[in-house]
């Protein structure tokens, strides 16, 4: 299989500053700044609807894949799914992720972002246990684990989520799964590290990114801390 996260090494981890904690009025500008040092560019879509916030769609995934050399990583919070993943994929996101909890079908949703040659991404909320969708994992290249409720940035960052990270990993291990698992919520200086041990090889970040007064440098931070914390949880080889 390819490298899911493309210019990404296998065994390293992927840092995904979320353009939610951006000022909105810059976003190519505010994305560039972080081009040299972040792997993916999380982009945090919501409808009012799955969750009770609204951000950005369609045209603003348009508008930033010229705008920017970082993969798009797209988090679809919207009630229906089937309806929009693909166009992400074919608006240039790298990576789509929707939720388990707003579609019927995941697996054939995932067989058709991978058609559109997007990955597919399996997005699982804050009340919603992960056993009962690790058969489906083998037909996903990620699995994004909020550690918040989804909807808001700025959350604090829930710890015992971070059993869902455990047990994913395990699954994927045993059996020899291509699969990134990406923690998306309160992910900040003092809870990487955690996050990285449970398991995590991918990191959401926007608070302590584009809140921060040098994003890029709070990047680098990040990856520091997050691979300091590698050696007690290996990451797994997706090449
Ligand atoms: O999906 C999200 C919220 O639903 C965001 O990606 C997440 O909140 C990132 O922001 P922060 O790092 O500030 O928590
Ligand atoms: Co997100």
């Amino acid at each position: 299989m390819t490298d899911p996260s493309h210019s990404v090494a296998p065994d390293d981890v992927i840092l995904a500053p979320s353009l939610l904690a951006a000022d909105f009025s810059r976003l190519g500008e505010q994305a560039r700044g972080v081009e040299a040092d972040a792997d993916w560019l999380h982009v945090d879509v919501m409808d009012y609807h799955f969750v009770p916030n609204l951000t950005i769609g369609l045209p603003v995934v348009r508008s930033l894949r010229p705008a920017t050399s970082l993969p798009l990583d797209c988090h679809l919070m919207i009630a229906d799914p089937r309806r929009w993943a693909v166009d992400y994929a074919e608006a240039g996101a790298r990576n789509v992720s929707f939720h388990v909890e707003a579609c019927d079908d995941p697996v054939a949703l995932a067989k058709d972002l991978r058609a559109a040659g997007a990955l597919a991404g399996l997005a699982i909320d804050r009340d919603t246990p992960v056993e009962p969708y690790l058969p489906l994992l083998e037909n996903f290249d990620t699995l994004l684990i909020m550690t918040i409720k989804a909807g808001f940035g700025g959350q604090e960052f829930l710890p015992h989520l971070l059993d869902k990270v455990r047990t994913a990993r395990r699954h994927a291990s045993s059996g020899h799964l291509s699969l990134r698992i990406e923690v998306d919520g309160g992910i900040a200086d003092d809870t990487i590290a955690a996050a990285a041990e449970a398991g995590a090889d991918a990191f959401v970040a926007g608070t302590a990114v584009f809140g921060a007064d040098d994003p890029a440098e709070a990047v680098r931070r990040l990856r520091r801390h997050a691979r300091d914390a590698q050696g007690s949880a290996p990451v797994t080889d997706i090449s």
